[in-house]
């Protein structure tokens, strides 16, 4: 199993209040697997990915990636750990304004310490695959928000992680360009069996999965599969 939340309960403190935002999750999630997570704003979706992707370590419980717990580790394990294991895409794409697209995609390799001459081929490679050939010189507002998400999904593979948490990535988008994104997830998915789990509001959208937990007040509430059918 890749990742294993086991009893895993988590509270956010505010002065005198204990706020129980996640309750007695268990997920198991293998590799290769696209797993949507739906649930209403507030149901405690952005708290369970940031524990998933090594952002947060408050909690109670147990969390296994690959058979390992790293809730004891340092920051700085930790932070390595997040470095060489997730690719985060986010709904405001996040790009660097002022970078380049190569310069923006490179990072994660340059992080990994490839030179920058190593990173521009395996650059150019990722930025093919997600459908943006020779953009590489371009700066992020040059581009629509369907494409700048283009260069964050290949920013996000670069350096080969794990597995992606997408957190609402066609939240900003138009219908036509979430289904082009979508798209690229799901042939990632079917093709090079990218690990994904993917957070969104969008019933349409958690169907390019092929399995989906609802969340309601931080409990799991339903756990299914996605049959081919819903896709119409
Ligand atoms: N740092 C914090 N301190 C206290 N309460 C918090 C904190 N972060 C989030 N919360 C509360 O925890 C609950 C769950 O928040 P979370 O962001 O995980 O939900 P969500 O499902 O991702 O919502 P959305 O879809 O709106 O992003 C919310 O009621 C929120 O107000």
């Amino acid at each position: 199993m890749l990742i294993e939340l086991k009893n895993v309960n988590k509270y956010y403190q505010n002065g005198s209040q204990r706020f129980h935002v996640l309750k007695h999750i268990n997920l198991a999630i293998d590799r290769g697997e696209f797993l949507s997570i739906m649930g209403p704003s507030g149901a405690g979706k952005t708290s369970l990915i940031n524990l998933i992707g090594f952002i947060d370590r408050q909690f109670e419980g147990e969390y296994l990636f690959n058979g390992k717990s790293y809730q004891q580790a340092s920051d700085r394990t930790l932070s390595r750990i997040r470095n060489q294991s997730v690719g985060f895409v986010f709904q405001n794409f996040k790009l660097i304004g002022n970078n380049t697209i190569l310069e923006n995609v490179e990072l994660p390799l340059l992080y990994g310490d490839l030179s920058k001459r190593a990173a521009k081929p395996i650059v150019e490679k990722a930025l093919e695959r997600v459908g943006l050939p020779n953009s590489s010189q371009k700066i992020p507002n040059e581009l629509s928000g369907g494409q700048q998400q283009r260069v964050a999904i290949a920013r996000a593979l670069v350096h080969q992680p794990k597995f992606i948490i997408a957190d609402e990535p066609t939240g900003a988008l138009d219908s036509q360009t979430s289904a082009e994104i979508m798209q690229i997830f799901r042939d990632l998915n079917q093709q090079e069996k990218t690990t994904i789990v993917l957070v969104t509001h969008d019933s349409q959208v958690s169907q390019y999965g092929e399995r989906l937990i609802k969340i309601l007040d931080g409990a799991i509430i339903a756990d299914q599969e996605v049959t081919p059918r819903a896709l119409h």
